[in-house]
């Protein structure tokens, strides 16, 4: 069923698999493609679009050019203090490099804008361990489980041996979902009853996992905690019942952010990736709505790579983030 969604299945080595950076030359070749691969980004694009028009009404740099370029960078929820970066930035180059034309303007913000997402980020694996083990973390709603499970069918589908660990053990609707999901994916989860010790679930996924010999442990970990204290103390016990079975793991801790929560969810996860040591993030819910230049305020704001985004709600909807195309696929028929 997932060979459906993913078409063939690769016969290569996972071990051996392409790097994002491949991925990313080899899409490149296929310009022509990019804007209906993303073509789930039309709401935003049509921000951006607004904003091709008044850069080409205005054919040399008034006040009025920065002022419009600033409206469009807001609506598309770039968020304020990466907009304000931004026209500082394009201002300082206008005027160094004498452009002349809002033509030259757009041109130096695309740069600009892939400059701000870096390069592309692969999910780090054990160089060490057999086992890797990723931690996902995301508030209520932000659609972590989801996004759990169509990586987990992403990882599966390169050949990957995946199990699922339901380690936000506060409701059992969670725990109900992630089973479901995994039931879906045909992925093992290990799960305990409601209001258990994450921590003695997460023993009992890296056990089950290391006897299986799975190669990746997916842990879905609390979303819901109130405090920044209550998050870091539950994620040191995890990390370290994971430092017995692999000394060099987690090897990710990825946040889930719903982007149509916008500016608001970037200042809690902002509080959150200063102190927990996040090495990446998920942007779900990129579909639908005209704020996806809240990709530029994540990269901006926490420092850290955006690893995936979310496309829809099925299983096949997650993409790997491919900085460069992102904002082509934005400027896309200007
Ligand atoms: N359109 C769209 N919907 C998504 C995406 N990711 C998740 N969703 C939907 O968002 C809703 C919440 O997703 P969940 O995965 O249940 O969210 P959660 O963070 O686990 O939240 P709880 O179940 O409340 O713990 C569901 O209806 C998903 O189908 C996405 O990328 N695009």
């Amino acid at each position: 069923m997932l060979n459906r969604f993913f078409g063939q299945k690769p016969q290569e080595d996972p071990k051996q698999k392409k790097t994002n950076e491949d991925v990313q030359e080899q899409v490149a070749e296929q310009q022509p493609d990019i804007e209906q691969r993303f073509s789930f980004l039309s709401r935003t694009r049509q921000m951006f679009n607004r904003l091709g028009n008044t850069v080409q009404e205005n054919d040399i740099i008034t006040d009025s050019l920065w002022d419009e370029l600033e409206e469009s960078l807001l609506g598309a929820d770039v968020g304020p203090s990466t907009t304000l970066w931004l026209i500082d930035r394009l201002r300082e180059r206008a005027s160094d490099e004498n452009m002349r034309t809002g033509r030259q303007v757009q041109q130096a913000l695309r740069e600009e804008l892939t400059q701000l997402l870096g390069k592309p980020a692969a999910l780090r694996f054990s160089k060490q361990s057999p086992l890797t083990v990723i931690l996902v973390i995301g508030v209520n709603g932000s659609g972590k489980t989801t996004s759990i499970a169509k990586m987990a069918a992403r990882l599966k589908h390169e050949g990957h041996d995946v199990m699922l660990a339901a380690g936000d053990t506060f409701r059992a609707a969670a725990i109900d979902q992630l089973q479901e999901w995994g039931n879906r994916v045909d992925v093992p989860v290990i799960s305990q009853k409601p209001n258990s010790d994450p921590g003695a679930v997460v023993f009992d996924a890296l056990q089950a996992a290391q006897s299986r010999g799975s190669d990746v442990l997916i842990v879905d970990t609390a979303g819901r905690l109130h405090t920044k204290f209550n998050l870091m103390e539950e994620l040191k016990k995890i990390n370290k019942i994971i430092q017995r079975f692999v000394p060099d793991g987690p090897h990710e801790l990825l946040m889930v952010i719903d982007a149509t929560t916008g500016q608001n969810a970037l200042l809690q996860a902002r509080k959150f990736a200063e102190d927990i040591g996040l090495t990446g993030v998920i942007i779900t819910k990129l579909d639908g709505t005209s704020k996806g230049g809240f990709a530029f305020a994540v990269a901006d704001d926490l420092g850290v790579p955006i690893k995936f985004i979310g496309t829809g709600e099925k299983v096949e909807n997650l993409m790997p983030f491919e900085p460069q195309n992102f904002v082509a696929a934005l400027f896309a028929q200007q």
